[in-house]
């Protein structure tokens, strides 16, 4: 069943169009990320799924249902922000109970989900405290459990994570997953964070431009990217063409294009092990090296002209060193490339 389905969406800011046709369809108990970069467009999908600004074009549906003409307060979808708007005169009950308060939900059951909800988000005990007594993540953890106690079509997550410190951020990440199987709420989570978004998400959509370049599973996007973009979004730097590096595999001279991880590449020394290198290996030139603490990245020249870059675990290499490189076979990632313009 469907719970949010965005057709045909466009949005613009007076004359300046930030998302056109954009199509999602979100099924139920799905967690799905909305991955871009700052200033892709994330947080204006947000706000105009929960009716806080208008679409120029195309339908929000909730639950089947199209919403355009309805007022935030009658969608069946709840927006957290990246920093918790709780009300500071209200303990952490009453935050979390507000919107049952609203809806007239009688007392008895409202203390009965509200225990529950404290007991799930980890909050047990803190019932009574004013919110300036809580910390930055606990903050978080009641602007959640005020969302989830509503049990709504979407919850609706911008960027939650990111004014926690990085220790807290994992903590949390974990709690929104766990949250998000106990209670089955379908729940559509805005990141820039690529790992952030593939480490806790059902499917990713992946927002450039505007536009939505690629939807699937977090392994589909990262190891089978659509288009170039998306293989450089996820950090794969190494497109090169098939007719330099792979001629045997480039046929009819076409133009195509392969991507190979920097992981995936295989590089040795040159001065050693001379048995085990065929003809699938071709040399190169260590240029630099940037230690990034469990990964060193290189970035190796080639004689063809085309400088890649390479990850990997504690390497002995240093600059200006000759070595051996190699891209396995199972590793490449092909794709065409875009077509010319005339
Ligand atoms: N009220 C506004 N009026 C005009 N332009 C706006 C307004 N709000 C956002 N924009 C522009 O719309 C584009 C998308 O902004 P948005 O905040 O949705 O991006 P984002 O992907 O959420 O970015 P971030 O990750 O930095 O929050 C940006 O170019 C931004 O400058």
């Amino acid at each position: 069943m469907e719970r949010l389905g965005l057709r045909k969406l466009t949005i613009q800011y007076g004359s300046t169009t930030v998302i056109r046709d954009l199509h999602l369809s979100i099924q139920d108990g799905e967690l799905v990320s909305l991955l871009g970069p700052s200033g892709a467009g994330k947080t204006t999908i947000l706000k105009t799924i929960a009716g806080l600004l208008p679409p120029s074009d195309g339908k929000i549906y909730i639950d089947g249902k199209c919403v355009n003409h309805l007022p935030a307060e009658k969608r069946d979808a709840v927006l957290i922000f990246q920093k918790p708007l709780l009300f500071p005169f209200l303990n952490v009950n009453q935050n979390i109970g507000f919107g049952l308060k609203m809806r007239h939900v009688d007392r008895k059951t409202a203390v009965r989900k509200i225990e529950r909800i404290l007991e799930i988000t980890g909050l047990n005990g803190l019932g009574t405290r004013k919110i300036h007594q809580l910390s930055g993540g606990q903050q978080q953890r009641v602007a959640l459990a005020r969302g989830l106690i509503l049990e709504p079509a979407i919850l609706l997550l911008d960027e939650p994570l990111s004014n926690l410190d990085p220790g807290l951020r994992g903590q949390m990440r974990d709690l929104i997953c766990s949250l998000q199987t106990q209670t089955k709420t379908t729940m559509l989570f805005v990141t820039h964070d690529q790992s952030e978004a593939l480490s806790i998400s059902d499917r990713v959509c992946l927002l450039l431009d505007g536009k939505l370049r690629q939807s699937g599973t977090p392994q589909e996007l990262f190891y089978h990217p659509a288009d170039q973009d998306v293989a450089r979004f996820f950090g794969c730097d190494n497109i090169l063409p098939c007719q330099t590096f792979l001629p045997e595999q480039s046929p009819n001279g076409r133009k195509e294009l392969f991507a190979i991880r920097p992981e995936d590449i295989e590089i040795r020394t040159n001065n050693r092990n001379q048995d085990c290198i065929d003809k699938s290996w071709f040399n190169g030139t260590v240029e630099k090296i940037i230690f990034e603490g469990q990964l060193t990245k290189l970035t190796v020249s080639t004689s063809p002209g085309y400088d890649l870059t390479v990850l990997c675990r504690r390497p002995s290499f240093h600059p200006g060193q000759s070595v051996y490189l190699r891209f396995p076979k199972e590793r490449i990632h092909y794709f065409q490339e875009p077509p010319e313009e005339s």
